[in-house]
Order: structure tokens, then C-alpha cells, then sequence
């Protein structure tokens, strides 16, 4: 730990990780996705919160003092209770937080410059130099947080980040998140192969790095329950074998996360090839390494093929799918139908910069349209992902993913309170609701709430943006508080 660290770190004692959690009862509509293809909402639920930011209790279509109700479930006074009623605005409602499984951090500044790039061409035109001045902290220091309110605005409760191959930085993000309370999985980027000079390690240098990050982490969130490290090898081709065996005998020793690429571009899987002959294909390098796993998030996999499908199935390893990066360096579509109908779990991911947006609400509205262009070369209706199965993708499905399946994703009791508030008329908003199209839920029957926020279920994908997202608590936290 450097000096510069451990000042950054303290000089912040209102670092969120430190805050303490207030008891809470959250009351008004709560939204979620808990099947794929499936939505709930339901209005008047009064949802406890303990001082751990576990959810303790649900009690929907509440006629109860919300208040009460908690003084008596926790045996403590009214006073010591936080509540949030949101019963008076109609056209709110809280939604699980965000979960974002592929995000450069350090790429941030160059969302929206890509120019007319692909994949191989791009990352040295583009995201190697910028990646490479983040070895400055005072840079790093202004990225990073950067990128983390912002996608914290966007709702974003948890993220799977890349740093760099710098350890400092590296540490330097996995602070930022702490401080700021995103939930976050942060890896030091391994590159010890086919990088430029200026922007690459020694194999000596990466282990070396990599522990060092592992430890930095496990000491300042002893427990986890925000921040963890994840095993971070760039994609095959920036790492020698020898780096993807070591990398892949700690991930199965010590049981880490792991994140890498995997079939994102065709002169990619071609360059693959030729640098690993010795494979079957792309996955197998991955599969032969011990770098798949339960824990493991592969983002794109565009075009795999059976036998490397049947890979994923086989180790039960994540997909992150990240349809903006996908479209705008022309990468492909992703068959995702056809990895979920496979039993794979598939999340979204932003994959700033390679995608130019920091909101998974945008990712998940361009997952739909990615699915029906695939319906369109492939005249297969089937492919087509619904709003309700995006939505489904950008939370439980993250959770999955992440091996987090317990503690995010949807309200349930025992998870951790991590959630958005949304408005749909917040000033200024992008969403024009119409009176007709109001809620009105004093009127509606019991079992029909769905079918009456189902449609503003659908204009919030299709026009929401960070202008409606008023509020954001993880873990219990309120991280984000707009008026
Ligand atoms: N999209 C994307 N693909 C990669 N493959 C190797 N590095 C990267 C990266 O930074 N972004
Ligand atoms: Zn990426």
C-alpha cells in the first residue's frame, strides 16, 4: 500500500463503506424480474431493511402503518427507523439495482470515440494509450471516480470492472468504489504478450501485481460484502500460456472470480489460432487453463461454435453480453436465445469503451434490438428477447452471472437491499406519460397491477435515462439522492 493510497482512503472517513446502515421500511411500488420472461409489481409494499442492509421482511398490498410495522418486527422504537414513502407519487417505483458484468473503467474517457474501428485496430489506435496514462494516480484518481458516480446515476448498484495492468490504480478503483458504495468485482488487467512495449508486463510483474492487488482488496473489505478482487487476464492473445496457467491454478485453488474475452471478432478468433495451434478452438485455451468456472464471466461470445458452447455448459461459466460494443465496433450479434436455451447464465455488459453508453438501461434496450436483427438474417422469431427478459438480464441475470444469485437481483428476503428509485415524470424527463396511461392505483384489482404498469414498464426501457433514477442504495446505503 503507498502512501498516496492510504491518504486517498482516510482522508475520506465519510467513505459510504463506513456509514452506518439505518433500520429502514421502504413503502410505495416495487418492480422486479425473478423469471426469465416474468414481471411482478406491486403497489403499497412496505419492504424492511436491517441495519446490515439485509432485506428482512416484504409485506405486499400493506394496509398496516408501514412504521409500526417494522417498530414491531424489530422490537425497536419508531424513531430508530428510517421510512420512505413513496405511496404519494404514482408513476414511482423501486427496481432491483443494475448489474453491469463487463466495464472498463479506465476506457471511460473515450466512450463515444471509436470512429470506424474494429476490435484488433481499435485497441491500439484507441485503448492502449489511454489505458496506459492511467499509470498517473492523479488520472486514475479522476477517471475512476468519474466513471463510478456515473454509473451509479445510471443505477448501476454493481459493477465488474477492468482496471489496468497498473497495481496502484488497480487499488486506486477498488478504493473509489469502496468509498463511493458501488458493489463492485475489480481486476488488474494481465498483459504480458502481443501488447505494445509502453503498455505491457513481465510475467513476473503480472503475478506480482495480481497478488498484490488480491490482498490490497481482501484488507480493505475483509468481509466482501462490497468489494471483491477478480482474476483478470486481458483475453487470450495478451497472455502467455504460462501467465493463463498460473492465473487459472489460483482461480481453482483459491476459488476467485475471473474475467476475460471470448469470441468477440472473427481476425481475432483467426489470430487465436495461430498463436495457440496446439487448442481445439478459442475456448478450449481457456478450458485447458482452469479459467472456467462457476465464477468465471466471459464477455461477448459471439461466435462460438457447439463444441465451445458446450464448454461453458460443461464448467457452468458466465456470458456477459454487450450489444452496444457489439454494434458499434461491428463485432456481431450474440445468439442469446440460444446460449440461454443452452442453460448458460447471460448479463449484460456496457463494455465502456467499446460500447459508448455507462447505462445498462441503454444495453438493455439495445439487447432487444440486437435480437430482433438477428430475426431478421435469421428469420427465427424465436431469437427475440421481450423488455421483460432484457430487464431480467440486467439484474438476476447479473446476479447469476457474478455468483451473487443470494444477495441481489430481486427484492426477496435475506438479500441485500440494493435498488433504484425510479419516476417516470421527473422534471425534464425523457418519458411522456399520458393521464390516461397514469396508474391510478387505487383502481386496480388485485393481479392486475402487471398489466397495468406493464406498458410503463416498456416506455421506461425504450426512453428512461439517468434523468429518472431519483435514488440508489446498496447494500441498505442511499448512494445516489436526487431532490
Ligand atoms: N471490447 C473489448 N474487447 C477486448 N479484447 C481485449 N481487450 C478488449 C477490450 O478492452 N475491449
Ligand atoms: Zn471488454
Amino acid at each position: 500500500m503507498t502512501a498516496d493510497n492510504e491518504a486517498y482512503f482516510t482522508s475520506t472517513l465519510q467513505a459510504r463503506c463506513l456509514d452506518p446502515i439505518p433500520y429502514a421500511v421502504y413503502f410505495g411500488t416495487f418492480a422486479h424480474t425473478p423469471e426469465l420472461g416474468s414481471l411482478e409489481v406491486h403497489p403499497r409494499t412496505a419492504v424492511g431493511v436491517d441495519d446490515k442492509g439485509v432485506i428482512r421482511f416484504i409485506a405486499k398490498e400493506c394496509t398496516e402503518n408501514p412504521l409500526d410495522l417494522a417498530a414491531d418486527f424489530f422490537g425497536i422504537s419508531r424513531e430508530r427507523i428510517k421510512l420512505v414513502d413513496m405511496t404519494g407519487f404514482e408513476t414511482r417505483f423501486f427496481f432491483p439495482g443494475f448489474i453491469d458484468t463487463h466495464i472498463h473503467a479506465p476506457q471511460y474517457p473515450n466512450n463515444g470515440i471509436f470512429g470506424e474501428s474494429t476490435l484488433l485496430d481499435w485497441l491500439n489506435i484507441y485503448t492502449f494509450p489511454l489505458e496506459s496514462s492511467l499509470k498517473d494516480l492523479a488520472v486514475a484518481k479522476e477517471v475512476y471516480s468519474r466513471v463510478v458516480q456515473k454509473t451509479l446515476e445510471y443505477g448501476t448498484t454493481t459493477a465488474a470492472y477492468y482496471a489496468t495492468i497498473h497495481t496502484e490504480a488497480s487499488k486506486l478503483l477498488a478504493d473509489t468504489a469502496l468509498r463511493m458504495g458501488q458493489r463492485a468485482l475489480v481486476g488488474k488487467t494481465c498483459m504480458n504478450a502481443n501488447s505494445p512495449n509502453y503498455y505491457r508486463e513481465t510475467l513476473e510483474e503480472s503475478k506480482r501485481g495480481t497478488l498484490d492487488v488480491i490482498r490490497y482488496i481482501e484488507h480493505r473489505d475483509p468481509s466482501g460484502d462490497l468489494v471483491k478482487p477478480i482474476l483478470t487476464p486481458r483475453f487470450a492473445a495478451s497472455c502467455t500460456e504460462e501467465l493463463l496457467s498460473w492465473l487459472g491454478e489460483l482461480r481453482k485453488v483459491k476459488g476467485y472470480h475471473c474475467q476475460t474475452h471470448l469470441s468477440e471478432n472473427e481476425n481475432e478468433i483467426k489470430w487465436m489460432a495461430e498463436l495457440f495451434p496446439q487448442y481445439a478452438n478459442y475456448t478450449d485455451i481457456y478450458y485447458q487453463n482452469d479459467l472456467l468456472g462457476p465464477r468465471t464471466v466471459l464477455a461477448h461470445c459471439i461466435h462460438l461454435t457447439d463444441d465451445e458452447k458446450d464448454l461453458l455448459v460443461e464448467t457452468k461459466s458466465g456470458v456477459s453480453h454487450c450489444p452496444t460494443s457489439n454494434s458499434s465496433i461491428t463485432s456481431g450479434e450474440a445468439r442469446v436465445r440460444w446460449l440461454l436455451n443452452s442453460g448458460i447464465n447471460v448479463s449484460l455488459g456496457t463494455d465502456c469503451s467499446g460500447g459508448f453508453s455507462p447505462s445498462i438501461l441503454e444495453v438493455a434496450r439495445h439487447a432487444l434490438l440486437v435480437s430482433h436483427h438477428l430475426v431478421m438474417s435469421t428469420h427465427n422469431d424465436k431469437e427475440k428477447l421481450s423488455v421483460k427478459e432484457v430487464l431480467y438480464l440486467a439484474t438476476v441475470g447479473g446476479s447469476k452471472v457474478l455468483d451473487m444469485e443470494d444477495k441481489v437481483g430481486t427484492f426477496a428476503v435475506g438479500k441485500k437491499f440494493d435498488a433504484q428509485l425510479i419516476d417516470l415524470c421527473v422534471r425534464g424527463s425523457n418519458i411522456d406519460i399520458f393521464d390516461f396511461q397514469r396508474p391510478k392505483w387505487g383502481f386496480v384489482e388485485r393481479g392486475q397491477s402487471e398489466k397495468r404498469f406493464g406498458n410503463l414498464i416498456c416506455k421506461w426501457l425504450f426512453n428512461g435515462d439517468d434523468r429518472n433514477v431519483c435514488r440508489v442504495y446498496v447494500n441498505g446505503r442511499p448512494v445516489v439522492y436526487r431532490e
